[in-house]
């Protein structure tokens, strides 16, 4: 046989009952003669209010308005659900303890006294009104009884949270079910009875407690606890949007992820199935053919390290630290003796080595409460100075991973503290039950939310990793950046389990910003009609405060501006990928800052597309020095700007038009002076020698111009170009010059022993960098393992589309070590 309990949300509305009862009248049927029986909570909001009636009924206030709002909400279901000619006996029983509620709450209202005793008769005419209307409604569809349990179920005196006498108990619901084999039978949840037979209530989970001893003393195949959601989550839904049901628990699985948060189901209140090896399975009302959750002695064996992650949201630690704790046995038992007697519960303990300090976590609201009484317990250690005072600390937060798989799996709370860290999350304080199922971590409570999910993202790989993305610049790269992610979002879920969500963009203009993810395809729009004038550092902040895992700055920008705030950003525990070379270029000391501030943080600065575009060339240089080898000599192309108009000036071509095509194109810098003058090549030069591990300046960089002087004073881009055009001859001679010779012009880099130069070159067929086309760069490194014949890398340089790539390329590779 099985017991059904149906949380309040499951009997809450004329809906919910309805849907309940499709569940059970298939129940019925497929039982044949071992009919189930039904435990039941108050219809949701019932309890509180009984409670709140009959605490303002003490304070002598009115309860009759409400009292009749409760009655005629109960009505409305019987009249709704049952048909008329059966309706009255269901009306007048209702109607019937409506009455005696009214007169108790008088009774409270006339003495002005709420005592516990009746408090607990008030609270349960809850569940014995819905039990006894459902039970009502079920018998049109099968022989149905309700049953008050106070008549089973027998405890002490401890109204409120009454303990249960089993043996009793037990032998008294075997006998009620024996008595009525043939009839589902409707049980109140929560409520039992004292040897007076005076009402008593089981406390918090009353109701799963009232389904785990009719289950224990039925010895049920099954215990089905119905709710409103599906099943035990992987971890609290409303902060971890990609949490998911968990098919199946082990018990103490279940306690530890229920002990902080998941309030699916209140574990201690399990224990009677659970010494009997009943499985609870916890199922959706609302989505009855989601199979919910399976809580069971034994899983199938699974290869995720944990099973889910818990969490409180709020809490604070207190901190008890001297010279008298250390090898008095004796202490941390009085400490937590006089907690425990304090009735403040202790959520969780650490205790230094050193036995100098003992930390442990209580609810905010015992806090205060909590320093008191150790001061005053341990006055005279205090005032010896054997102790230190109570040190507390608020606004705190904890969060577990759970799952018995950890015990056999390392690596385990290295991943948990690589996650945290690598989002910048602070562990205040780590508790590990020596059970090793459960690792628990203190951390800010605002960092919670980061945490839960960075954490998530970890452990369940199988599922999508979130990347968000904070993205400076609009322009050309950026814009084909977005274009690109669009077109590529379904594939990299799918293959790469990754999910990029551009939660922040800004231009010279405007700034958007969207916690879910600016829409792809609609961006633009968005950002122009966002409110937000553009604002750096109001940007920064923002990105900062939002306090987001797997969090990514890109800079798209040409601007210096956005370097100022690098060396912040990736102290910030945020990633950086960035197209501007404007960064890397600066002076020596500002280079290594970067890269001591994303190591110290464990974070990534990404900058592929600085040299070569989207040319696998930074990669390539950092493989090589990571394993050992020493670049002997670097020769180069790497203005893909140069390099289309040396491939382009030819025959009639001339230079100013062949300059503005390069620009239409999308190879030049937003400013082409830099290109031609050199500038742009000149930072990659310096990147590229610093990366081979010389401390050089720019000014260290020998650039051999290939510009009249007139072009290099131009003040405006307006008059560079119109420089282009005077100066035509100039160029034409040059032009000229070459192809008399056979020869092609090549602007080419070079870095040996330490040195960086540029210079203009004609080549002839047969140098290695004749044979090039379009905007294409050549990089040849000589090292001493590639001695006798170089690595050269060869392809496009420039243009909107490869560099956006490999802008994006990085993206995707944030996080990914
Ligand atoms: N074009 C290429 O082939 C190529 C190749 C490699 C690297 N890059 C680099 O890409 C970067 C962008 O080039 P682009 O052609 O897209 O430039 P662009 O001028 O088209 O776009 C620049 C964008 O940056 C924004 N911006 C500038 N300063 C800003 C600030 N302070 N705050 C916010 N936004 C700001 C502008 O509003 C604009 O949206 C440059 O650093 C360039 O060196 C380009
Ligand atoms: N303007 C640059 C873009 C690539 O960095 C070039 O022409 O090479
Ligand atoms: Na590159």
């Amino acid at each position: 046989m099985k017991i059904l309990k149906f949380g309040g949300t499951s009997v809450g509305s004329v809906q919910s009952i309805q849907t309940l009862l499709n569940i059970l009248k298939e129940e019925v049927k497929q039982s044949g003669s071992d009919k189930p029986v039904v435990v039941l909570s108050a219809m949701s909001g019932v309890t509180n209010t009984l409670i709140a009636l009959a605490e303002d009924a003490a304070s002598g206030n009115d309860f009759a308005q409400q009292l009749s709002e409760l009655e005629k909400r109960h009505i409305g279901v019987v009249k709704a659900l049952l048909e008329i000619k059966n309706q009255n006996p269901a009306v007048t029983g209702l109607l019937i303890n409506f009455k005696v509620l009214e007169e108790l709450l008088q009774g409270v209202l006339t003495l002005r006294e709420l005592t516990a005793k009746t408090r607990d008769l008030i609270v349960s005419y809850g569940e014995r009104c819905s039990a006894f209307m459902i039970s009502k409604i079920a018998a049109q569809y099968f022989p149905a009884a309700f049953v008050d349990t106070s008549t089973v179920i027998k405890t002490d005196s401890s109204f409120g949270q009454a303990k249960v006498n089993t043996e009793l108990s037990e032998q008294l619901i075997r006998g009620l079910y024996q008595e009525n084999k043939d009839k589902t039978l409707f049980v109140t949840g929560f409520i039992a009875s004292n040897n007076e037979g005076q009402i008593t209530t089981l406390g918090r989970g009353g109701s799963d407690y009232t389904a785990a001893i009719f289950g224990a003393a039925l010895n049920a195949a099954e215990i089905q606890i119905w709710t409103d959601v599906n099943g035990m989550m992987t971890a609290d839904p409303r902060m971890v949007k990609k949490a998911f049901s968990l098919p199946e628990l082990t018990y103490t699985e279940a306690m530890e992820l229920s002990y902080f948060g998941a309030k699916v189901i209140y574990p201690p209140t399990m224990i009677p199935a659970f010494l009997k090896k009943i499985p609870i399975v916890i199922k959706n009302t609302f989505e009855p053919d989601f199979a919910g959750t399976v809580i069971k002695h034994h899983c199938a064996p699974s290869n995720l390290a944990i099973k889910g992650i818990s969490s409180i949201n709020n809490i604070s630690i207190l901190n008890v630290e001297g010279s008298g704790m250390v090898g008095k046995s004796g202490f941390s038992g009085r400490l937590f003796s006089l907690l425990a007697r304090e009735q403040i519960n202790v959520i969780l303990i650490t205790q230094s080595s050193s036995e100098h300090s003992i930390t442990f976590a209580v609810s905010p609201g015992d806090t205060e409460r909590a320093r008191r009484v150790i001061e005053h317990e341990f006055e005279l250690e205090l005032l010896a100075k054997k102790l230190e005072h109570v040190e507390i600390e608020k606004d705190l937060a904890i969060l577990a991973v759970v799952g018995e798989n950890m015990k056999e799996t390392p690596g385990v709370s290295g991943k948990l503290f690589h996650a945290l860290g690598r989002n910048g999350v602070n562990v205040r304080a780590i508790a590990q039950g020596s059970s090793e199922y459960n690792i628990s971590v203190i951390v800010s409570a605002n960092d919670l939310a980061k945490a839960l999910n960075a954490v998530h993202d970890a452990f369940f790989v199988q599922l999508t990793k979130t990347l968000h993305a904070f993205c400076l610049g609009t322009g050309n790269i950026g814009k084909t950046l977005f274009n690109q992610l669009n077109g590529h979002t379904e594939f990299l879920q799918e293959n790469n389990g990754i999910q990029v969500k551009i939660v922040g963009i800004s231009n010279t203009r405007k700034m958007l910003f969207n916690t879910d993810g600016v829409s792809l395809a609609k961006w633009e729009e968005e950002l122009n009609q966002s409110p937000e004038k553009a604002d750096l550092p109001a940007f920064i902040n923002k990105m900062k405060s939002m306090n987001l895992p797997n969090c990514v700055f890109i800079d798209n920008t040409a601007s210096a501006k956005p370097i100022e705030f690098y060396e912040d950003v990736l102290k910030s525990t945020i990633s950086i990928v960035t197209c501007n070379k404007i960064g890397n270029s600066g002076s020596y000391q500002q280079y290594k800052t970067f890269r001591d501030a994303a190591r110290q943080h464990g974070v990534d600065f990404f900058y592929e597309t600085n040299v070569g575009a989207g040319l696998p060339i930074i990669r390539t240089l950092k493989d090589l020095m990571n394993s050992g080898d020493r670049v002997q000599k670097i020769e180069a192309i790497l203005s893909g700007t140069i390099s289309f108009l040396f491939n382009n000036f030819k025959g009639d071509a001339n230079f100013h038009d062949t300059v503005k095509l390069a620009q239409d194109k999308g190879y030049t810098e937003p400013d082409p002076r830099d290109d031609l003058r050199g500038t742009d090549f000149m930072r990659k030069m310096l990147i590229l020698a610093r990366d081979a591990g010389y401390a050089l300046e720019s000014s260290d960089v020998i650039i051999e111009s290939m510009l009249p002087q007139s072009s290099l004073d131009a003040a405006t881009v307006e008059d560079f170009y119109q420089t282009l055009k005077d100066e035509d001859a100039f160029f034409a001679e040059i032009k000229n010059r070459a192809e008399a010779e056979n020869k092609v012009l090549r602007y080419i880099g070079k870095l040996e022993d330490g040195k960086a130069s540029i210079t203009l070159q004609m080549v002839d067929e047969n140098h290695p960098f004749y044979m090039l086309s379009g905007s294409d760069n050549i990089i040849s490194f000589t090292t001493d393992r590639y001695k006798e014949r170089p690595l050269v890398v060869k392809g496009p340089g420039a243009g909107a589309e490869v560099t956006a790539a490999g802008v994006f390329a990085d993206l995707i590779n944030v996080g990914a070590n």
